[in-house]
């Protein structure tokens, strides 16, 4: 019997495909993990924006939640856009109950084109409820900003954010470079309590970034399933997203989805030409 670690995620549904649920069980797949999900909202969405939210019932969640907990423990958990306090409260419930220890959280907040996939009284629970049971919290400069209440336009105050988010109780802070000043290179920071790490890598000059964090942070999910250490799961992550952003799949009119392929094909021509 062939041994495939498992990866949950517990998230919203993008119908264009580039995000959220569909962003992650891609990203599962292609990282040689089999992927479950919970979902926990339904938004109507192309890479001309989010035309509807549709939320689902907390006991819908718990309901998704116990049927993969009880009978296929995944190796890795990642949360996505969870909405609402009631949502998360269910979430942290569940994780507790199942001992879920590899636990990524990925606090999406607002899409690229400003519609809010999490209400803003929910933070305040993302903070308290579920901060306290990440392995890695993975917020972009404007979650890092929200969920600390810090200004950062520097980094130093970069630093400060993941210190806070590490006191507030998760192992490791992992602050993404996406939202930087335009003429920087991207520079992703993590911290794990004691040791400031960066990795950076070039900006790709283009418009098809949508669900760039949702593909990054299921990558690294997907390689902590698999055994990875956090610090070698962030760069399986990061040459994952940049070969998903630099070969562009060009659909849409707007912010069109990345490509969740172009990693893996890169993988076997390196290895063809070896
Ligand atoms: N234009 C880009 N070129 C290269 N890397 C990018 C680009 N945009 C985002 N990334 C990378 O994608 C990952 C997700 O970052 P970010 O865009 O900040 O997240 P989010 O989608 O949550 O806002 C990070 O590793 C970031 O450095
Ligand atoms: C259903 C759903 N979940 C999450 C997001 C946000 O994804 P993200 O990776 O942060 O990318 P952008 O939306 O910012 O491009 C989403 N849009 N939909």
């Amino acid at each position: 019997m062939t041994t495939i670690n498992k990866a949950l995620t517990i998230a919203g549904s993008d119908s264009g495909g580039g995000a959220g649920i569909q962003a992650d069980l891609k990203t599962f797949q292609e990282l040689g993990v089999y992927g479950m999900s919970a979902l926990t909202a339904v938004t109507a969405q192309n890479t001309l924006g989010v035309h509807g939210v549709y939320p689902l019932e907390p006991a819908a969640v718990a309901a998704q939640l116990d049927a993969v907990g009880a009978d296929l423990p995944p190796d890795a958990v990642k949360t996505g856009m969870l909405f609402s306090s009631s949502i998360i409260g269910t979430v942290a419930d569940k994780a507790r109950e199942y001992g879920w220890r590899n636990l990524v959280i990925d606090p999406v907040m607002v899409a690229k084109g400003g519609s809010r996939l999490l209400l803003r009284e929910a933070v305040d629970a993302l903070v308290t409820r579920l901060l306290p049971l990440a392995l890695v919290t993975t917020p972009n400069i404007p979650e890092a900003e929200m969920l600390t209440g810090l200004q950062i336009t520097s980094l130093q105050e970069r630093e400060i954010a993941a210190k806070t988010i590490v006191e507030m109780g998760s192992r490791y802070a992992l602050i993404k470079g996406g939202h930087g000043a335009r003429h920087e290179p991207m520079v992703d920071l993590l911290y794990d309590g004691r040791t400031f790490r960066y990795l950076e890598s070039k900006r790709i000059d283009t418009r098809h970034t949508h669900g760039t964090g949702c593909t990054y942070s299921a990558a690294l999910t997907a390689a902590l399933a698999r055994g990875f250490a956090v610090e070698d799961a962030m760069e399986m992550a990061k040459a994952f997203i940049q070969a998903a952003i630099e070969d562009e799949l060009g659909f849409g009119e707007g912010h069109g989805p990345t490509n969740h392929f172009a990693y893996r094909r890169r993988m076997r021509s390196e290895a063809r030409a070896r």
